[in-house]
């Protein structure tokens, strides 16, 4: 699932016809990759909510996590399968105010909810799969960049993002400070770690193992031929990541799924829940994208290139607010709290108190809410 649906991007800045409220935006010529290749007809899809003001002072940029997408507020409805991600926080009357705020969320660089990634087509009509090149959170930041200046955006009055969203939110800031007039990082790191990049390992080669993986060329291999059971493994690893040891303990214990018995083929409830979220993901997700992004999320080091970790974020110019999940095992407190000590708008760290782990940036927004307002005033 998740194969992106559209023809070739043709190379020439356009707005693509809208479905529902998501437009599409193509880069004049190939974006220069980290890597040195240069990645052609590339097209970002996006999404706005509210008015920009005529002196270009209140745009926001939102930036989703590995499996978000640019439906950040809102119902569902067409082109969208799921309501917002963050409709608790952004929109009418809520933390970040459409009706003040002129809101600008894409999709990623290498995802499969509109943008150019691995399910796309090439210039030449056929799909990109295997053929995709690596990507760094850079080249995503780069594609982003691109966006802002094809709407005419020169400075965001806040960038906010958590996790994967996150990084790229520090990239916009370290790589072009005087664009971002706020920012708010939240459940983010300044590079993955050993651990992060262990986690991402297995999940990668939980996907590259499934025969219907075919070095990323299954595109084409018609419904359900896709390596949708290395994606499920992968999102199961991925999702305890995202979920706390208390949590997973006080919901499901030991306690077996309705109807089965762990003794006899079945299942622990918990199994269970991992096997739903699996499947809810490999029915709405792209395995190509997944690892794209994945790799990517493997890349980042904000101060590859810049003299160090703390060189780098002494670039940030901006008021920022860093967030931690006090029960967040993927990107823990002492992620932030490096954070909050290298970037010099930065006073100290805010903690979101949740039982919820990494997830929580996606659910506590009213803790979230509280920590926009310090931003926006
Ligand atoms: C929601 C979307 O997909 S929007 C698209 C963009 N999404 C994103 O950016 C984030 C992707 N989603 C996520 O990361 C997560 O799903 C979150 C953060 C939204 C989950 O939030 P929570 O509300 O805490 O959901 P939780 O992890 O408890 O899972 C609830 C689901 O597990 C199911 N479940 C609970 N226990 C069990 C069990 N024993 N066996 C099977 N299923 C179970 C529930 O029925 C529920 O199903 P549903 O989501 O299909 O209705
Ligand atoms: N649940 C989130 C976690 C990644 O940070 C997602 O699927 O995007």
């Amino acid at each position: 699932m998740g194969a992106d649906p559209l023809p070739p991007a043709t190379g020439a800045w356009q707005e693509g016809d809208p479905v529902g409220r998501r437009r599409w935006a193509a880069l004049p010529g190939p974006l220069a990759l980290e890597s040195g290749a240069a990645l052609p007809g590339v097209r970002i899809a996006y999404e706005t909510w509210g008015q920009p003001a005529p002196d270009g002072s209140n745009a926001v940029l939102v930036l989703h996590a590995l499996t978000g997408d640019s439906h950040v507020s809102g119902p569902a409805g067409p082109g969208h399968p799921t309501a917002g991600w963050w409709d608790g926080l952004i929109g009418p009357g809520r933390a970040v105010d459409t009706d003040r705020w002129f809101v600008v969320a894409p999709n990623v660089l290498g995802g499969c909810q509109g943008t150019t990634g691995p399910s796309s087509r090439r210039p030449d009509g056929v799909r990109w799969g295997g053929s995709f090149p690596h990507l760094t959170v850079r080249d995503q930041v780069a594609a982003e960049v691109a966006l802002a200046d094809a709407l005419g955006i020169e400075r965001w009055a806040l960038v906010l993002g958590g996790s994967m969203g996150g990084m790229r939110a520090l990239e916009w800031a370290v790589g072009h400070p005087e664009r971002v007039g706020a920012l708010l990082l939240a459940a983010c790191p300044a590079a993955s770690g050993a651990e992060q990049l262990g986690w991402a390992h297995a999940q990668v080669a939980a996907i590259r193992s499934d025969p219907r993986w075919r070095g990323g060329d299954y595109h084409d291999a018609g419904p359900g031929g896709g390596p949708h059971a290395g994606l499920g493994t992968a999102r199961r690893i991925a999702h305890l990541t995202y979920r706390s040891p208390d949590e997973l303990d006080a919901r499901f214990g030991r306690a077996a799924q309705r109807g089965e018995d762990p003794w006899h083929g079945g299942r622990y409830a918990v199994g269970s829940y991992l096997d739903h979220h699996a499947g809810k993901l490999a029915r709405r997700f792209d395995a190509g994208s997944y690892v794209v992004l994945t790799e990517a999320m493997n890349s980042h080091d904000i101060g590859r290139g810049r003299g160090g970790t703390a060189a780098a974020l002494r670039r940030v110019g901006a008021p920022t607010v860093v967030a931690g999940v006090d029960s967040d095992r993927l990107y823990p407190l002492p992620e932030q709290r490096r954070l909050v000590a290298g970037i010099p708008g930065a006073d100290r760290l805010r903690v979101v108190e949740s039982p919820y782990g990494h997830d929580a940036f996606l659910l506590e927004v009213e803790q979230l809410g509280a920590l926009v307002a310090e931003l926006t005033g």
